[in-house]
């Protein structure tokens, strides 16, 4: 549902208000709240079992939260209450994509028919819903052509076009998952939430990922990754926001949360009592970098 609240600040994307997720006894996600900027790559963190994938399932709709606010603010203005909304009215109406830590292509159609099943609505909607549609109506005709033209535009970015006509199961590992992230943006979304996009990819097919995800966002879209590669995180983000026990304990440029103490102590499995030690070291390091 949109709604007419206009008080959040035009350059934000993505607002996130005290979220909580229960599981029976587990609270998984406690109080946490961040923002993601339009335009940014914002990178979603923390040790295993932090709750990153359970606030992604919040926000693309695939959990109800216990408790919480999840705002998405289009750039036309308009705003969506992502929690009272249905998964699939998330990515129509509110325009959030996603893609999942396992690849899920059609892998016995062509790369190019991935990318025009994805823009299967668009199609059926100049169509009329009618067979007649199909066949002769100059809408679609026109949107049909649209289609292929934006399929062509992602593959050509994801460095894909040359394979546009083999099964999209032929193509390695790393290929598919960028035909995964162009599939998503043929859907036209504002926000672009990926799980953990680099999983599994050699160094090349890293640094092929990290090209298209710049030029997604160079393209105005905004971007929100969970991450375990931290390589690919302090590369490409421009936005960090850690969570260790379903609470933030960071928020920040890649730089300030490298050399956030408590970062450094949740990836290091230190122990509460050992934390001043920690944050002693870290700034003595720090401290003799200058
Ligand atoms: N459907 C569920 N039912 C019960 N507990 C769940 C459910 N989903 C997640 N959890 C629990 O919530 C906590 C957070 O899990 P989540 O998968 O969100 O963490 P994560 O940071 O994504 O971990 P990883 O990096 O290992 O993928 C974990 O303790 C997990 O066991």
């Amino acid at each position: 549902m949109a709604f007419g609240n206009t008080t959040m600040n035009k350059d934000t994307i993505l607002k996130v208000e005290h979220l909580s997720m229960r599981f029976g006894g587990l609270m998984a996600i406690n109080d946490f709240s961040f923002e993601a900027k339009r335009g940014e790559i914002t990178a979603l963190i923390g040790p295993n079992g932090a709750g990153k994938t359970t606030v992604f399932n919040c926000i693309t709709g695939f959990y109800k939260p216990t408790m919480g606010m999840i705002t998405l603010n289009q750039e036309s203005g308009e705003q969506y209450l992502l929690e009272r909304l249905p998964d699939f009215e998330i990515t129509k109406k509110a325009k959030v994509a996603r893609t999942f830590q396992n690849i899920r292509l059609f892998s016995g159609l062509t790369v190019l028919e991935n990318l025009l099943v994805a823009q299967h609505n668009t199609l059926m909607k100049a169509s009329g819903y009618t067979v007649l549609g199909l066949l002769g109506l100059p809408a679609y005709k026109k949107a049909e052509s649209e289609s292929i033209e934006k399929a062509r535009y992602w593959l050509e970015k994801a460095d894909l076009i040359e394979r546009a006509d083999d099964p999209a199961g032929d193509l390695p590992y790393g290929a598919q998952r960028r035909l995964e992230i162009c599939r998503a943006m043929c859907t036209g979304p504002e926000l672009l939430c990926l799980d953990e996009p680099a999983a599994g990819l050699n160094p090349k097919e890293s640094l092929a990922l990290n090209t298209l995800l710049r030029s997604i966002r160079d393209d105005g879209a905004s971007l929100l990754l969970i991450e375990h590669d931290m390589s690919v995180v302090m590369q490409i983000s421009d936005h960090v926001v850690v969570l260790e026990y379903g609470q933030k304990i960071s928020d920040g440029t890649p730089d300030h949360v490298k050399n956030d103490p408590k970062v450094i102590a949740a990836y290091l499995g230190v122990e509460d009592e050992e934390l001043d030690e920690v944050i002693h070291e870290v700034e003595a390091i720090a401290g003799g970098e200058h």
